[in-house]
């Protein structure tokens, strides 16, 4: 699993109840057999929330292509509401597959915006048969729409926190609190599974005449160098993290220790190879690991002993 799907926030899931909730009010206070959340996506529109009434032919996690011309399209195209009291009677929509296949008649649709602007999709309400709204409830979608948006900031501003929270400023891996947290919830689950978990510690070598010589700035894009060189060698499950100073963390699942290896040989021509490109002064590090096959060892435990090795091996 993509230790990214962590960073999702718990609060989605309860989001996503909320609006359930909306959609299903919705679809009673307007008597209608169908109500949705429908998202806009890259390649067409995915049926998100869809009211839970028998006679609703759309569930959620449907998803209608680009091309097809059914009247969120056109809300979302148009980014304005869209009222169509009687569609059967309006050629335009001859060939909606809601109209000439599934017999909808009348739709009121809402545009749905990200915080920054850009359309999300739409929240609207079908009907069978012919309708005739009054104003009042055209505001009342619109206010519900509002409602929706408002979670949405909130969604985004939380990930936003989160993410810094987790995160170290300069570097942009992982800081140290993460790195354990998210390792110990992926050693768990590796363990479980059978496979094996390495701790890898990297500490630089002869940083500080570096800082001492050419400044904090150049100091600084070293450090963030290995950051983007331990990331390029990294495959999406493993967890880069800074320790501290110029100590960085990887946490990689790998079969045994030439795989280890590997990725710190590996890591190491990629830290040579940006450092080059930005012309930044020349920097090594040294590397240590530890296996990690005790699910009751602390990470603060297996990083003080990849530390050790990392420090054993600097010393020779
Ligand atoms: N530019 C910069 N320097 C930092 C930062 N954090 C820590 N340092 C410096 O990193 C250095 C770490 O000290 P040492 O581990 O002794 O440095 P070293 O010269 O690599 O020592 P060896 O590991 O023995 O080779 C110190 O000079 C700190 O001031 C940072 O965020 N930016």
């Amino acid at each position: 699993m993509p230790y990214a799907d962590l960073l999702k926030p718990e609060s989605s899931q309860q989001t996503l109840l909320k609006w359930q909730k909306t959609v299903d009010l919705m679809a009673k206070i307007f008597s209608a057999p169908a109500a949705f959340v429908v998202q806009k996506k890259e390649d067409g529109f995915a049926v998100m929330i869809a009211s839970n009434q028998e006679e609703n032919p759309y569930p959620a996690g449907g998803f209608i292509p680009q091309e097809t011309n059914i009247f969120c399209k056109h809300v979302v195209a148009n980014n304005r509401n869209l009222y169509e009291q009687n569609a059967s009677a309006n050629y335009q929509w001859d060939d909606n597959p809601e109209v000439a296949d599934d017999g909808f008649e009348s739709y009121l649709g809402v545009p749905i915006h990200w915080p920054n602007g850009k359309s999300f999709g739409t929240l609207c309400v079908m009907d069978f048969k012919p309708t005739n709204y009054n104003a009042s409830l055209v505001e009342f979608i619109e206010h519900l729409r509002d409602m929706l948006e408002d979670d949405l900031v909130m969604i985004e501003r939380y990930s936003k926190i989160k993410a810094i929270a987790m995160q170290d400023p300069l570097t942009e891996v992982l800081n140290r609190r993460a790195t354990e947290i998210l390792g110990e919830h992926k050693r768990d689950i590796v363990l479980k599974l059978g496979g094996a978990i390495y701790c890898i510690f990297l500490d630089l070598d002869g940083f500080k005449p570096i800082n001492d010589s050419y400044g904090h700035k150049i100091g600084d894009q070293v450090l963030q160098s290995l950051a983007e060189a331990l990331r390029a060698t990294s495959g999406e499950d493993d967890i880069i993290g800074r320790y501290g100073g110029d100590e960085f963390l990887a946490i990689v699942q790998r079969d045994n220790e030439e795989e280890v290896n590997d990725f710190i040989f590996q890591s190491e021509a990629n830290f040579y190879q940006a450092l080059k490109e930005k012309k930044l002064p020349k920097c090594g590090f040294s590397a240590g690991f530890a296996k990690s096959d005790n699910k009751f060892e602390s990470m603060a435990s297996l990083f003080a002993r990849a530390d050790k090795h990392m420090y054993q091996k600097k010393m020779t």
